[in-house]
């Protein structure tokens, strides 16, 4: 005796194997034209046939097509808000995942009231879903993360507030002023306070599509899902954090000279600070590298490099002049009378720099 009038079920299949389908080759076109992944672009391909094969074998397709009835499906009129935004491919990576894993699952419940043995083909094929699609959106986590630190200009150093709602607000207002990168940077906060603000800001940056570095601490930075992690020549050496942070999240290194920023891409770093360039309020020096590092990593280093110490808009053009368009600042920002300005005209500058030297 069915449970359901079989063109229910029919139709539940359909809609089912269609979305699962779909799904499949959502992942599979990412894999293959945004990561250039073979296997991965095998792995999804073979997903989708295998499937198929087993519909044909287990499932009556002229059943499967006369239940379809598009006109008269009361789901296709309902949709949720969030269903047209995507606001990154590893959105649109989770999205398709999300829908594959479920559609597998109603296959598979709905085909045990047909046949068992295609039920159980299901499942198998669920399960190899279940990891194909998490290798991939690691990857496109890793993918995105490495395309936002290479469009990055304005990187900003902060502190961890007054309080959390001051801290996260100021993050958002920040953010939509143009500030690409958050590191934050409190010698003064506890170990407990620091993991929470870490945590909660790398959320914060991380819905508004903003990468998110905790300073000198792998184990925080990991504890809270930070995007990476950012230490000095006197810290952790570089093997040291990577066995801490792993091969997914970033590592920024502080260099005072060309033959460290040299030793800092051999040791891995995904990106170098520069400086101290000049004298600011946030920290003391004994000495300042001066522009003339920066041209000499504008000329030499391949990574990202961030020029950071005492820049504001009164020095910027110094250090763009010296082949320079990434820069990383507190006082410029923190101390201005009007932060979110300062952010945006520092920004503009930045970006226009880098226009301008696109299209020589
Ligand atoms: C982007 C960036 N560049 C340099 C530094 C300085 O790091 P470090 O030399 O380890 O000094 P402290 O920040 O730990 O005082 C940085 N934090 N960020
Ligand atoms: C942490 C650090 N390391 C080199 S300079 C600096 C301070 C950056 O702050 P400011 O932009 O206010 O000089
Ligand atoms: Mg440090």
């Amino acid at each position: 005796m069915p449970i359901l009038p079989r063109q229910a079920t029919y139709r539940i299949l359909d809609a089912s194997i269609n979305r699962a389908t779909e799904g499949l080759r959502t992942l599979e076109e990412y894999a293959r034209f945004v990561q250039d992944d073979a296997a991965a672009n095998a792995c999804f391909k073979s997903l989708r046939h295998d499937l198929t094969t087993a519909v044909g074998r287990g499932i009556d397709r002229q059943r499967l097509i006369e239940s379809r009835d598009t006109p008269g499906d009361v789901g296709t009129e309902i949709r949720e808000p969030t269903e047209y935004v995507r606001s990154s491919s590893q959105k649109v990576i989770a999205a398709a995942s999300a829908r594959i894993a479920q559609s597998l699952r109603v296959i598979e419940e709905y085909g045990k009231t047909i046949d068992g043995r295609f039920a159980a083909e299901v499942e198998q094929i669920r399960y190899r879903a279940y990891q194909a699609c998490a290798s991939l959106e690691l990857a496109a986590f890793t993918s995105e993360r490495t395309t936002q630190l290479a469009e990055a200009k304005l990187y900003l150093l902060i502190d961890g507030g007054e309080s959390e709602q001051e801290y996260t607000a100021s993050i958002e207002r920040l953010a939509k002023a143009g500030v690409d990168i958050f590191q934050l940077r409190d010698h003064s906060l506890d170990d407990r306070t620091l993991y929470l603000r870490a945590r909660v800001g790398a959320a914060v940056a991380r819905r508004l599509g903003r990468l998110f570095i905790v300073n000198d601490r792998a184990d925080i930075a990991v504890a809270a899902d930070a995007d990476g992690v950012h230490v000095g020549q006197d810290e952790l050496p570089a093997a040291a954090v990577r066995a801490i942070i792993g091969d997914r999240r970033l590592l920024g290194i502080s260099t005072h000279s060309i033959e460290q920023a040299k030793e800092a891409i051999d040791d891995g770093a995904d990106y170098i600070g520069c400086g101290p360039v000049f004298a600011g309020r946030t920290k003391q020096f004994d000495a300042y590298v001066g522009p003339a590092f920066l041209q000499q990593v504008a000329q030499s280093i391949s990574i990202p490099a961030f020029a950071i110490g005492g820049i504001d808009q009164s020095n910027l053009s110094e250090v763009m002049a010296a082949g320079c368009d990434r820069i990383a600042v507190t006082g410029a920002i923190r101390d201005a009378e009007h932060p979110v300005q300062a952010a945006e005209s520092l920004k503009q500058h930045l970006l226009c720099q880098s226009e301008a030297r696109e299209s020589t």
